[in-house]
């Protein structure tokens, strides 16, 4: 880690601790980080930043299980089994907090680029771009206009339906390493098509990441696809 991904990685700690601050007295902060009271108190108070190995086990540890808990409070499964994740993808503060946890916790390398699907991918990206200092990339369904060349990628679905995803061939260059990340992931087709389009800019993944996993198919499928880790932060069914 440089100094600057050590500073924001103490800053993040303190952003998850005045999280959890906010349902529970300093006593009860203390019972639950295994820290001392009085330090808590100076760094959510923002007097004193915790040194890198604690903000570490803040970010990673607890920081990974409150998250998960947090999303899981903040998506509604319907009787069909889709999900709204609407107060997850339209926050884009929780996603900032969301950015470092995955990124300290999953053991994806540091990548070049951030790569999603449009639409609902996008602010995740957004902010996992924003913690790591990257570029932040999205296909779309659609050509965007005035792009002349692009990365195609096609596949059938169990539908029947044909779906392509376009990426403008300058977002991504070749020997670049690439996070895929999405807000869902359930069949895993979006990622595989995303995966696609690494492979054919010859670039290299770095990871596979979802917020919510819908069953478990989709993360065996990428888990399939690649050798480098794949995960989500929860998953339902
Ligand atoms: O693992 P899969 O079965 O491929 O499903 C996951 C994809 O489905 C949703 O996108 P959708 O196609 O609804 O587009 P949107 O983001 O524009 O809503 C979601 O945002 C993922 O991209
Ligand atoms: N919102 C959603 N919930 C579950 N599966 C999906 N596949 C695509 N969108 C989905």
């Amino acid at each position: 880690m440089n100094r600057a991904e050590k500073a924001a990685l103490q800053l993040r700690a303190v952003d998850v601790l005045r999280m959890l601050k906010e349902t529970r007295t300093y006593d009860e902060l203390a019972e639950t980080t295994g820290l001392p009271a009085g330090d808590l108190n100076r760094y959510v108070n923002g007097h004193v930043l915790p040194g890198t190995e604690r903000a570490r086990e803040v970010v990673e540890d607890l920081g990974r299980e409150a998250l998960g808990r947090e999303l899981e409070a903040r998506i509604r499964v319907d009787d069909e089994g889709y999900v709204d994740n609407s107060a997850a993808v339209f926050d884009q503060a929780f996603l900032d907090l969301v950015a470092p946890v995955v990124a300290n916790g999953f053991e994806f390398d540091r990548p070049d680029v951030v790569l999603t699907a449009a639409t609902d991918g996008i602010t995740l990206a957004a902010a996992l771009a924003s913690y790591y200092g990257t570029r932040c990339a999205y296909a779309k369904k659609r050509k965007e206009t005035a792009v002349e060349e692009f990365i195609e990628a096609r596949e059938r679905l169990q539908s029947g339906i044909e779906l392509t995803y376009y990426l403008p061939e300058s977002a991504v260059d070749p020997g670049e390493s690439v996070l895929v990340v999405d807000d869902l992931i359930r069949s895993g087709e979006t990622q595989e098509l995303l995966l696609d389009i690494v492979e054919t800019a010859d670039a290299d993944v770095a990871g596979v990441f979802a917020l919510i996993a819908a069953g478990e198919d989709g993360i065996q499928r990428a888990r399939d696809r690649t050798e480098a880790p794949v995960g989500a932060l929860t998953t339902v069914y």
